[in-house]
């Protein structure tokens, strides 16, 4: 396969805009006396661990451009628009039955973004735009991440491990109140328990490696773009 593919399909400035205008917010970054939540008491918040088949994770690998894996200091992105190329509009066949039922009245994914992290990038804390549809979903490849979701207000946040083949689904509060992020960090405190996340002495310093990760998403129907 060749970059060729997403040469027509990769849109513009339109999507770089809505990430730097992302509603984001400037977050105390001391969380130290912030509570620590399950994922499960987020609504709207869930996780599949091992959802994509390994032979579609490689074969998405191996259709991306070269060049968006190239360097090591910063990661790069790509936006997609339908219609995807072929293995990416496979990852609608992933998504779970009742979030494509309830949430996006059973249509497929309009926007992709593919974005790539060295160690050291992250993602700042942020909702995604309005111009985005409620039920955003992000899958994961190459290796673990950590994402953080925090809600300031309450002085809540819940560290997510983002498994390398996993799904991580947002949907009402999760997507419109929570905040998320990926801390700009080499590494990750990972915790031998799934169960004791919040206890620091059984956490272990993790460095990360390359990740990529394919975030799908719909358009609200009056968005005019342009
Ligand atoms: O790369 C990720 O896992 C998160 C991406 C994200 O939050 C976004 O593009 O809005
Ligand atoms: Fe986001």
């Amino acid at each position: 396969m060749t970059d060729e593919l997403f040469d027509d399909s990769c849109e513009e400035n339109e999507f770089d805009q809505a990430l730097q205008e992302a509603d984001q917010e400037s977050v105390d970054q001391d969380v130290s006396s912030w509570t620590q939540v399950p994922l499960e008491s987020i609504t709207g918040l869930s996780y599949y661990p091992n959802r994509l088949p390994l032979d579609l994770q490689n074969q998405i690998t191996n259709v991306l451009p070269k060049g968006l894996f190239s360097g090591t200091n910063s990661g790069r992105q790509l936006h997609l628009y339908v219609p995807f190329p072929e293995p990416i509009q496979r990852l609608n066949n992933y998504l779970p039955s009742e979030f494509l039922s309830d949430v996006w009245k059973n249509q497929p994914a309009e926007a992709s973004i593919i974005q790539v992290y060295n160690p050291g990038d992250g993602i700042i804390p942020h909702k995604d735009l309005d111009m985005f549809a409620d039920g955003v979903a992000i899958y994961s490849f190459l290796s673990d991440m950590t994402m953080v979701f925090k809600l300031p207000s309450k002085k809540l946040k819940c560290d997510v491990r983002l498994q390398k083949g996993s799904l991580v689904v947002m949907r009402g509060p999760a997507r419109y109140e929570w905040l998320h992020e990926i801390p700009f960090r080499g590494g990750d405190w990972i915790s031998s328990s799934s169960q004791d996340n919040a206890t620091a002495s059984n956490q272990t310093w993790t460095p990360r490696n390359q990740r990529f990760s394919i975030t799908m998403r719909r358009i609200v129907e009056n968005h005019t773009f342009g």
